[in-house]
């Protein structure tokens, strides 16, 4: 196949990432040909004949582009960090899904291990980042690994703390918990193969570049405070 015109696969979760990406991909150009929610194909044309999604779980987007099965994807910060970012560039931060990840519990919960029950437990469905976060302050935790719902962990007595996303802060007020560390800001990044980058590298690159272009011109999305910091 030609470089002039190489075929790409862009991979991506339903749900907010697909919604959120949506306007971004519209504004390089590419639409798709259906909506993930009411179709259950999981291949979807766009307008360019050459460009095609692939609808798949939020988690599995790293796996799909580090093995070429796509060229590209689009994945929360949160999800690369428990991949490792193994055979994948990460060109570009989409400010999309943005929340952040956090270490929560009940209001009167203790961040350190108490002399009673030893080491603290720590659910969560992001078994790195926890262990990075809690090894960088000296403590050693016991992790329990989860696959959703965290906020009801502490409250059966399956563990002291849990790390989470955190957004509007409505689930953990919902479930009587409270934020307690921040661990991390998340965003969804643009992620692309290595091989794909070299490769298929003009329209890889063009793509990389409208969608920059795209995300730049989303800045009233920005707070204040990010702007002041963009022209400093
Ligand atoms: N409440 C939220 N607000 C904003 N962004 C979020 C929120 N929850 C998750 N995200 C971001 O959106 C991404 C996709 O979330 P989504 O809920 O669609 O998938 P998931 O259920 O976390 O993943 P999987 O289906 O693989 O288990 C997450 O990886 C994270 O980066
Ligand atoms: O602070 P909030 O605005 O309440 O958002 C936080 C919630 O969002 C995410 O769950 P999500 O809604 O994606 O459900 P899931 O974990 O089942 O995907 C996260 O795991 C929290 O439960």
């Amino acid at each position: 196949m030609s470089d002039d015109k190489p075929t790409l696969t862009i991979a991506l979760s339903k749900g907010r990432i697909f919604e959120q990406a949506l306007p971004l991909l519209a504004a390089a150009d590419l639409h798709p040909s259906e909506d993930p929610e009411s179709s259950r194909k999981l291949i979807l044309a766009t307008n360019d004949p050459c460009v095609k999604l692939v609808i798949i779980r939020a988690s599995d987007v790293p796996t799909y582009v580090e093995y070429g099965a796509a060229d590209l994807g689009i994945a929360g910060k949160d999800v690369l960090l428990e991949h490792g970012g193994d055979g994948l560039y990460e060109p570009l931060d989409l400010r999309i899904a943005r929340c952040r990840l956090m270490v929560a519990g009940r209001p009167d919960a203790s961040l350190e291990p108490t002399a009673a029950r030893g080491r603290l437990r720590i659910a969560t469905k992001y078994v790195r980042s926890a262990e990075r976060h809690f090894a960088a302050k000296g403590q050693q935790v016991e992790i329990i690994k989860l696959y959703g719902s965290m906020e009801l962990s502490p409250l059966v007595g399956l563990s002291d703390l849990i790390v989470d996303l955190v957004e509007s802060g409505g689930t953990l007020k919902a479930n009587g918990l409270v934020p307690l560390e921040h661990i991390g800001d998340i965003s969804s990044r643009l992620i692309v193969n290595k091989a794909a980058w070299k490769m298929k590298h003009a329209r890889v690159t063009g793509l990389v570049e409208a969608l920059r272009a795209a995300v730049e011109g989303n800045a009233g999305e920005r707070t204040a405070g990010e702007r002041m910091g963009a022209q400093g």
